[in-house]
């Protein structure tokens, strides 16, 4: 007889306390037969990102950030704004941190994130660009990156046109000439925009933003992003066309992409001997994107007749930089995002995020974790309960915990595939999986890092249902193959570890162990019984718990036959102790039991 009464291993992590009331289940499956008794209330609240945090958390605000930001993030937590920090003191300040915030000035590294010991929850990015993050080292940290992508937009596109204009009437330059006294009218004239040629390259929230003011402008708008729908830029009157074809049509280039491995460098020497002599170059997007010694030699081949330029691969550029320093080129010290009104809009909408990921909330603006609307979130809500109970008890059921490899889950629904969206289902039976046999700490950000860490082979299947889609799932199935079970009895024909589950009235319900149903709500603890199907079961084993004080939640028997043999599922709401799961396990007709921490 398999003895369960172990074991620390399997405590479950504590999760936050509060809303989320939960109904009585009062049901019954066929072949079930489901005894409901009277329970304690438990109210329990289900965090996609359980971030379990005692006492007020600690937010490193590392750069200036806006005041109606800040505000928001002192109502909730500590709130330490130490600028200008050096790399090292960054890395000995962020282990006393639970967020951090920062703009594009704090490189944040992998050391950062290796010195916050565990501690740092959640970065938040006040703007848009995340290339200062490093993003891999993050998420295997299971700290989720949030950014303020929307607020700055204008702002930036308004930087844009300024430069534009700026740089086509020397503007910079006729200042500069004029403040040291000199008066020169001739040396100053400048090319007009109307009727010209602008080639947006990305075209995303920004270059949208600046093609839209440049048709204003008079300007004929070309545009290359490769991800970019049509219908989109035809909306606004712009023509989507080969990055080749834009470099080579264009008067004035305006960068709009992110900094990543395919735009790093873009335009390089090869790419400036394809335009236009005399082309003329704006860059608010990031430094990277341009080769900055490709565009200098461009310059003073006179290719690139003039650049304005908001952005640098080093910021700030040395001193000496031969492309600050040319004549031809207007700069700005990344000013595109500094304006009072983006300034507010972009604390607001950092901090928000920032607290409401520390609630335990998924973000809207998550960068390194699946970001699931709403609505969406409020339907899955009590299958993602299920789903983490689900990973828990079947890891419980593998003998000594570990060797588990190969899990497959089947998702039983009436709804069409593309309406289902598992990703947050998926990491949360990994968080079930996973957590109960290690001191991980896993969570929607880096479930799938850790698995593929851990070998684990994680396949899913979704079975059409007939009937009605009016619930997102029937069921959720967790299989672990080629494992030895600590109860023979949740192997099912195929020789896997079986758990089944359904939500009914709002609850997740455990429904099949192997091959036998059940019926029993995933709340408090379980054990299971496999036992010789006999009056008066569920009195011997209801007087065991009831002598030790242990509050029987609910008791269900799912058997093959009558007087065959038959499972029990008994939930309690405190774990009974070594000495009456003995006594249970005593019962003549008992064959084996196990008793399993949810
Ligand atoms: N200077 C500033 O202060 C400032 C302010 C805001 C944004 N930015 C920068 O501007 C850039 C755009 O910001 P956004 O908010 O519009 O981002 P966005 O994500 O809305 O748009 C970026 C667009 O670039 C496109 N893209 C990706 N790879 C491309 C490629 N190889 N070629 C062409 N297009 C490509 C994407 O499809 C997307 O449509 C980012 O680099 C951001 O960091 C700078
Ligand atoms: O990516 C962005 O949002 C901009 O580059 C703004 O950066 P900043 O917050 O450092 O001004």
């Amino acid at each position: 007889m398999a003895d369960s009464a172990s074991s620390s291993l399997f405590t479950a992590p504590s999760l936050n306390k509060s809303s989320l009331s939960w109904t009585v289940p009062l049901s019954s499956a066929f072949g079930v037969t489901a005894v409901s008794l009277p329970r304690r209330s438990n109210r329990r609240q289900q965090r996609f990102l359980v971030f379990a945090m005692d006492a007020k958390p600690t937010v490193l605000v590392a750069e200036k950030l806006g005041e109606a930001g800040l505000k928001l993030l002192k109502d909730f937590a500590n709130v330490d704004c130490s600028y200008n920090l050096s790399p090292e003191e960054l890395c000995t300040k962020i282990s006393l941190c639970d967020a951090l915030i920062v703009r594009s000035g704090t490189k944040v590294s992998r050391e950062v994130f290796e010195s916050s010991g565990g501690r740092l929850k959640v970065v938040g990015r006040a703007g848009v660009g995340i290339d200062n993050v490093d993003l891999a080292a993050a998420t295997e940290h299971g700290c989720l990156v949030v950014n303020a992508p929307t607020a700055n937009t204008v702002a930036a596109a308004e930087h844009g046109i300024a430069l534009l204009t700026a740089m086509a009437r020397n503007i910079a330059q006729a200042d500069a000439s004029i403040k040291s006294g000199k008066w020169q009218r001739n040396k100053y004239v400048g090319v007009s925009l109307v009727g010209k040629t602008l080639a947006v390259m990305g075209f995303g929230k920004v270059g949208s933003e600046v093609a839209r003011r440049a048709k204003g402008l008079g300007m004929h708008v070309i545009a290359h992003d490769p991800y970019a729908p049509a219908d989109r830029a035809r909306a606004i009157g712009v023509d989507l066309v080969s990055f080749d074809e834009a470099i080579a049509t264009a008067d004035f280039v305006s960068l709009h992409m992110p900094l990543t491995p395919s735009t790093s460098k873009i335009l390089n020497d090869e790419n400036f001997a394809k335009m236009k002599k005399g082309v003329r170059i704006v860059n608010v997007a990031r430094g990277g994107v341009i080769d900055e010694e490709a565009l200098v030699k461009a310059l003073d081949a006179g290719i690139v007749a003039q650049a304005a330029l908001d952005v640098f691969m080093v910021e700030p550029p040395p001193q000496d930089s031969k492309l600050v320093q040319h004549e031809n080129v207007t700069a700005t010290p990344h000013l595109g995002a500094s304006t009072m009104e983006a300034q507010e809009g972009v604390a607001i909408e950092i901090a928000e995020a920032v607290v409401g990921a520390l609630k335990g909330e998924l973000a809207a603006t998550a960068v390194n974790a699946p970001m699931v609307p709403a609505e969406v979130l409020t339907e899955l809500k009590p299958f993602v309960v299920l789903a983490e109970k689900l990973g828990r008890l079947a890891v419980q059921l593998v003998a000594g915990g570990s060797g588990v490899k190969s899990i497959k889950v089947t998702y039983g629904s009436a709804r069409a595939p593309d309406d289902l969206d598992t990703r947050l289902l998926r990491a949360m039976i990994t968080k079930g999986l996973i957590e109960p046999i290690s001191c991980v700490f896993v969570n929607l950000v880096n479930a799938d890092f850790t698995a593929k860490q851990r070998g684990l082979r994680i396949s899913e299947e979704r079975i059409l249902l007939d009937g009605s889609p009016e619930s997102p799932l029937e069921f959720i199935q967790v299989q672990i193959a080629n494992v030895e079970s600590r109860f023979a009895s949740s192997i099912s024909e195929l020789g896997e570890i079986k758990v089944e589950g359904r939500v009914k009235d709002g609850v997740p319900h455990l429904t099949k162990v192997g091959s036998f149903d059940v019926d029993v709500s995933l709340e408090g603890s379980i054990i299971l019984c496999r036992q010789v199907d006999q009056p008066g079961m569920i009195g011997k084993v209801g007087s065991i718990l009831g002598e030790d004080g242990v509050n029987v939640s609910f008791m269900s028997v799912g058997r093959i036959a009558p007087r065959n043999q038959a499972v029990m599922a008994i939930g309690v709401d405190d774990p009974p102790s070594k000495e009456t799961l003995k006594k249970i396990g005593e019962i003549p007709a008992i064959e084996e039991f196990v008793f399993l921490k949810l």
